[in-house]
């Protein structure tokens, strides 16, 4: 019997991608929603009870709300959503972390997917934190760029609109230093102490660019951008999704739609005796939304986890 696979939330942006992923693949039953009953709450509570692992593609109330409806015990989620990444009772889904992470995904009924931004710091941060080269206390910044259907449909419409002067630049948000993602980067990364988070979006479709910033004498070992790529190439050497590219990058600058399209992420280390960047490149709805969901799945599902992706 194949899994039953339903994906509350499709008509929007991440869920439109996880379907784009899905659609074509022989090995779930994909269900699907009447389009004039996507929203009614009875319907949707039928279908997330006749799935065998649903998709939260939805606002974060909304998709507490469709928790709330699994009465299933076998029913599997994977949420999208803010709501659930720091709830100890979820596994965090991010796979590449630890062997740890991996297992918990694999066994779970409860999978919070990363955010996206999120994902660009922690792909950095948690190897260097836990090989140790980064202390837990360490004064982190980080900018993050990202296209602007990290916003969903009403900020896709925005820029796709007629738009005003400043949408034709970058903006700065998340200007409380307060931004949702934070408890996430604070918690899973073990830190002592939030980062200074800020946000960029920028007149384009998707793709990012985070980046952290480091003081080489700061660090605990290591201190030099050398030993830093090293560290992180290392950790990385097995993941089919992320990747580290050579000391320096290969281009003199980087571009924050490079992975548009795509469902890896690529790191790049650059810097010298005594200053450090670490970059993620990647795309808000690749690793770092439905790309990664869809990884996930595959892992619980039992499927290779490389099934059906832009790698
Ligand atoms: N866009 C991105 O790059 C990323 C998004 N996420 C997260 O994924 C989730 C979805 O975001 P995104 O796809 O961008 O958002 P969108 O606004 O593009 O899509 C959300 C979808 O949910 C539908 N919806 C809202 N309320 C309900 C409800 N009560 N019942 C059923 N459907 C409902 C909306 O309907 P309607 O079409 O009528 O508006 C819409 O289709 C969010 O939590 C977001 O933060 C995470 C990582 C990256
Ligand atoms: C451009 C823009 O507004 N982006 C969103 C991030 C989208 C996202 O990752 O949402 P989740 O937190 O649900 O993962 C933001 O920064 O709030």
């Amino acid at each position: 019997m194949k899994p039953k696979v339903y994906i509350d939330g499709k008509e929007g942006t991440t869920g439109l991608q996880i379907y784009d992923r899905l659609a074509a693949r022989a090995d779930i039953e994909l269900l699907l929603i009447d389009e004039d009953k996507r929203k009614d709450p009875a319907e949707r509570k039928k279908f997330l009870n006749e799935a065998d692992l649903v998709f939260l593609c939805l606002p974060d109330d909304a998709a507490r709300e469709a928790v709330s409806m699994v009465e299933n015990p076998a029913t599997r989620i994977i949420d999208a959503s803010t709501a659930h990444r720091t709830a100890q009772d979820w596994a965090y889904g991010f796979p590449e972390l630890s062997q740890l992470h991996r297992a918990l995904i694999c066994k779970s009924k409860r999978v919070s997917n990363p955010g996206c931004h999120a994902t660009g710091f922690i792909s950095s941060v948690y190897p260097l934190s836990a090989m140790g080269v980064l202390p837990k206390d360490y004064p982190l910044t980080c900018f993050s760029l990202t296209g602007y259907s990290g916003g969903g449909k009403k900020m896709i419409a925005e820029y796709e609109g007629e738009k005003g002067g400043a949408l034709y630049s970058p903006r700065i948000y998340g200007l409380n230093l307060r931004h949702k993602h934070l408890p996430e980067m604070q918690l899973r990364c073990g830190l002592t102490r939030p980062p200074v988070f800020s946000p960029v979006v920028d007149d384009y479709y998707k793709g990012m660019a985070t980046t952290i910033s480091l003081h080489n004498d700061l660090l605990s070992c290591g201190k030099s951008a050398k030993a830093v790529w090293e560290t992180l190439a290392d950790y990385y050497r097995d993941q089919a999704f992320i990747h580290v590219a050579p000391l320096g990058g290969e281009t003199p600058m980087l571009a924050a739609n490079t992975l548009a399209g795509r469902d890896t992420l690529t790191l790049v280390v650059c810097g010298n005796e005594t200053h450090t960047t670490v970059t993620a490149l990647f795309d808000n709805l690749g690793k770092g939304a439905s790309g990664a969901a869809v990884q996930n799945m595959n892992l619980m599902l039992g499927f290779p986890e490389t099934t059906g992706l832009n790698l």
